[in-house]
């Protein structure tokens, strides 16, 4: 069973050493540009996670979507049905126990992906607002990708708007560009008969798929990550008001490697006033538009290096898909 015995100042957390590198986003512009890529450099390079601070988005926006999710939570059933994922599209409402990272471990969390703003998968009736106040956060969100990507080619030495250009089409339907933002409410724990939520995850553990991953949360509430050369699995803590940035997959192997990958997971919390709580978070996956050929000789030192196959964006997420949804593809 789970231990309910943890006080909370025995728990260290990645926060609580000062483990994960903060970068200060405050004043970004034009001139702040190289500074921001070279921490993010630093960053992808040793971590693959940061936490991005004064990065200018209310935490009243961020609300807003928890508050909106919520009112979604609510509605009946039947009307939670019409907005359901279908196979076809990742845009969509996603039931607890219906994704399995690992295939097989049973996951506690609602999860809402928007992929298009103008999608007819995001409900207007009979949420009102939920469309505007999504569109306000995706847009900011939108623009803060847009910002860093610059940074990584500046850091990376690469031709100005090589990344941009290539992420162009983030949130214009995942035909094109698979970027999603994504509403996350993992459920309280309580009243716990034996063996219900044994056994179970908020989140199993995985790498994202895409270029890189902003993730807002509003407690801890059990997400940890496996550090570079690490198996152990550490807490990341909780620091109020920041973005947390990790690197996916395909910048890993657009970068050989030499940006890492972060896998992370987000367990049912051991303390019981954690547990007992439920968590919001909101991750906006950023991806290159679908049709971008993923060469990483185009990002290398080394030039001789000629021997990677290049497979396309829309190649390699897909194959990721078809693990995490069992089969089904897109
Ligand atoms: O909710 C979180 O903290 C993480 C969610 C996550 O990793 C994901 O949806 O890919
Ligand atoms: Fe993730």
């Amino acid at each position: 069973m789970i231990n309910t015995k943890i006080r909370d100042d025995k728990l260290q957390t990645l926060v609580s050493r000062s483990a994960v590198p903060i970068i200060d986003l405050a004043h970004c512009g034009k001139s702040l540009v190289n500074r921001v890529g070279q921490q993010l450099h630093k960053a992808f390079t040793e971590k693959g996670i940061a936490f991005l601070v004064n990065h200018g988005i209310s935490e009243e926006k961020i609300k807003n979507v928890w508050d909106q999710f919520d009112n979604f939570l609510d509605l009946p059933a039947e009307v939670q049905d019409r907005y359901r994922r279908k196979d076809g599209g990742n845009s969509g409402y996603v039931s607890p126990r219906v994704e399995r990272f690992d295939k097989k471990t049973t996951e506690l969390r609602h999860a809402f992906n928007i992929c298009q703003l103008d999608d007819r998968n995001i409900p207007k009736e009979p949420l009102p607002d939920f469309a505007d106040d999504i569109t306000t956060l995706a847009n900011d969100l939108k623009a803060m990708s847009t910002y860093i990507l610059k940074a990584m080619e500046a850091a990376l030495e690469i031709p100005a708007a090589y990344f941009v250009d290539k992420h162009s089409q983030m949130l214009t339907g995942d035909d094109v560009n698979m970027s999603t933002l994504r509403m996350l409410y993992y459920p309280a724990i309580v009243d716990d008969e034996p063996g219900q939520s044994e056994g179970a995850i908020r989140c199993g553990a995985h790498v994202d798929y895409g270029t890189f991953t902003l993730l807002a949360q509003d407690s801890e509430g059990g997400l940890e990550v496996q550090l570079p050369g690490s198996e152990k699995w550490e807490r990341v803590g909780h620091l109020p008001g920041a973005i947390l940035i990790n690197g996916g997959e395909l910048l890993s192997i657009w970068t050989r490697k030499r940006y890492h990958a972060l896998p992370h997971r987000v367990v049912i919390p051991e303390q019981d006033h954690v547990r007992t709580r439920g968590r919001h978070s909101i991750a906006f996956f950023c991806h290159p538009n679908n049709s971008t050929m993923i060469a990483p000789n185009d990002l290398s030192e080394d030039a001789e290096q000629t021997d990677d196959k290049v497979y396309s964006a829309y190649e390699l997420i897909q194959q990721k898909f078809n693990d995490t949804y069992g089969g089904r593809s897109k």
